[in-house]
C-alpha cells in the first residue's frame, strides 16, 4: 500500500524534441515507473516506440492534455492507483507523465494540485523540459508554446547535442538561461542522463526541503525588477523572448499575509496568461518560520512552512518569470497591496484567513 504520496514527474518539451527518447532510458533505470503518455491523434503512436517496461503504461489518446484530454488525466491517475492498491499491476513508485509537444502544463498541475483526491496521493516533483539541441532556437522563434515550456521547468534537458556543433549549443544555453535563470540546463545525448538529475527537482514538498531552498529559488540568477527596462527592449532580440521578463523582488520588511495573497490573487487572476512562474521564500509578519509559495501561470500551490530559515537572510524574496507584464508593475502591486493590508485599508480576503 502507498504512505506516502507518489512523486510525479512532468515530462514535456517542443515536437521532436527527445521527450520519448529520454523516457526509454528513464524506465531502463526506474522500472517501477507507471508512465502517463499523452498522444495527439486518435490512433497513438509514440508508445509503440516505448521499449517494454515493468511499470503500468497508460495511454491518453485523441487531444491534447492541456485542452481535449484534461478531463482524463484525473481518472487514470485514480484507475493507476486503486489498480496498483489491488494488486492488479505492479505496485509503482513513482509516476511520469509525457505531454505532447504542443502542451501547455498549466492544467496539468491545476489536477495535480487542486483536486483533492489526487492531491492527496500524487506530488508533482519536477518539471522536465527537453529543448533539441538543433532546432530549439528556431522553434523558441516561432512558438511562444516552446517559450513557455522552457519558462515552467525545473529542469532542462538540451538534446541532440551530439548533432549540434558547440557554438550554436551554447548560444542556445545562453538563450533558456535568459528565459528561465534558475533551472540547470543538462546536455543529453540519446536520452542518457542520471535521474537523480532530474527527479525531486522541484521542492513541491517544502517541509522536507529546507537545505534545499535556496538552490530552488536561487535567485542571485535573476536581476532585480527595477533594473529591468520597461516592455519593448532590444530589436535585436528575437520576438518571443522579448516578451519574456525574468526578474526578482525583495521585502526587508516582514509581509501581511492577507496583502501578498490578495496581490497574488490579482497577479494570477488578471495576468494569467502573463505569470509564467513564481516562486518565493517569505517572511510574513507574525510567523518565525519561512513561508513557500509558487506557481505555475494562474495555478498558486498552496503555502507551506519551512521548519526554519535556510540561512541569516530573513528578507522576502519573490522571483517571477512573466510573460507581455512590466516587471515594475510587480512590486508595485505586491508592495501597495501590503501597505494597504497592513494599515487595515482593507479587510482581509476570505481564503486568506
Ligand atoms: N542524434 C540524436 N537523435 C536523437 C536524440 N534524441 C532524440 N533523437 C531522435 O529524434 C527523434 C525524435 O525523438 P523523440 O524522442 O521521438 O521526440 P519526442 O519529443 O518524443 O517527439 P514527439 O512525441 O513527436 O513530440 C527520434 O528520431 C530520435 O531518435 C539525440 O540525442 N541525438
Amino acid at each position: 500500500m502507498f504512505t506516502e504520496p507518489i512523486p510525479v514527474t512532468l515530462l514535456t518539451g517542443f515536437l521532436g524534441s527527445g521527450k520519448t527518447t529520454l523516457l526509454n532510458q528513464l524506465i531502463q533505470q526506474l522500472p517501477r515507473s507507471a508512465i502517463i503518455m499523452n498522444e495527439f491523434g486518435e490512433i497513438g503512436l509514440d508508445h509503440q516506440l516505448l521499449k517494454k517496461t515493468d511499470g503500468p503504461l497508460a495511454l491518453l489518446s485523441g487531444g491534447c492534455i492541456c485542452c481535449t484530454v484534461v478531463g482524463a488525466l484525473s481518472p487514470t491517475l485514480k484507475n493507476l492507483f486503486m489498480a496498483s492498491s489491488r494488486g492488479e499491476i505492479p505496485q509503482f513508485e513513482r509516476v511520469i507523465i509525457e505531454t505532447t509537444g504542443i502542451a501547455d502544463p498549466a492544467p496539468i498541475f491545476d489536477t495535480l494540485i487542486n483536486e483533492r483526491w489526487i492531491a492527496a496521493r500524487f506530488q508533482l516533483n519536477s518539471v522536465v523540459t527537453t529543448v533539441d539541441a538543433v532546432l530549439g532556437d528556431q522553434q523558441l522563434d516561432s512558438y511562444f508554446e516552446a517559450v513557455k515550456q522552457v519558462a515552467v521547468a525545473d529542469r532542462l534537458l538540451l538534446t541532440k547535442t551530439d548533432l549540434a556543433d558547440h557554438h550554436s549549443a551554447a548560444a542556445l544555453q545562453a538563450r533558456l538561461a535568459a528565459i528561465n535563470p534558475a533551472a540547470p540546463v543538462i546536455t543529453v545525448q540519446h536520452g542518457r542522463v542520471d535521474p537523480a538529475l532530474i527527479l525531486n527537482a522541484g521542492l513541491y514538498d517544502p517541509a522536507n526541503q529546507t537545505s534545499e531552498v535556496k538552490k530552488w529559488l536561487n535567485e542571485r540568477r535573476y536581476r532585480p525588477a527595477a533594473s529591468i527596462t520597461v516592455m519593448g527592449r532590444s530589436a535585436e532580440a528575437p520576438v518571443h523572448d522579448n516578451r519574456i521578463r525574468s526578474f526578482s523582488v525583495t521585502f526587508d520588511k516582514p509581509l501581511e499575509w492577507t496583502g501578498i495573497y490578495a496581490a497574488l490573487q490579482m497577479l494570477l487572476n488578471l495576468r494569467a496568461k502573463s505569470l509564467l512562474r513564481m516562486k518565493a521564500i517569505v517572511n510574513l509578519k507574525g510567523k518565525d518560520k519561512p513561508t513557500v509559495l509558487h506557481a505555475v501561470q494562474h495555478i498558486l500551490h498552496p503555502p507551506a512552512e519551512l521548519p526554519e530559515w535556510p540561512d541569516d537572510n530573513r528578507h522576502s524574496r519573490f522571483v517571477f518569470i512573466v510573460a507581455d507584464l512590466d516587471a515594475e508593475l510587480v512590486p508595485q502591486i505586491l508592495r501597495e497591496f501590503n501597505d494597504a493590508y497592513a494599515s487595515g485599508l482593507l479587510p482581509a480576503p476570505a481564503a486568506a484567513r
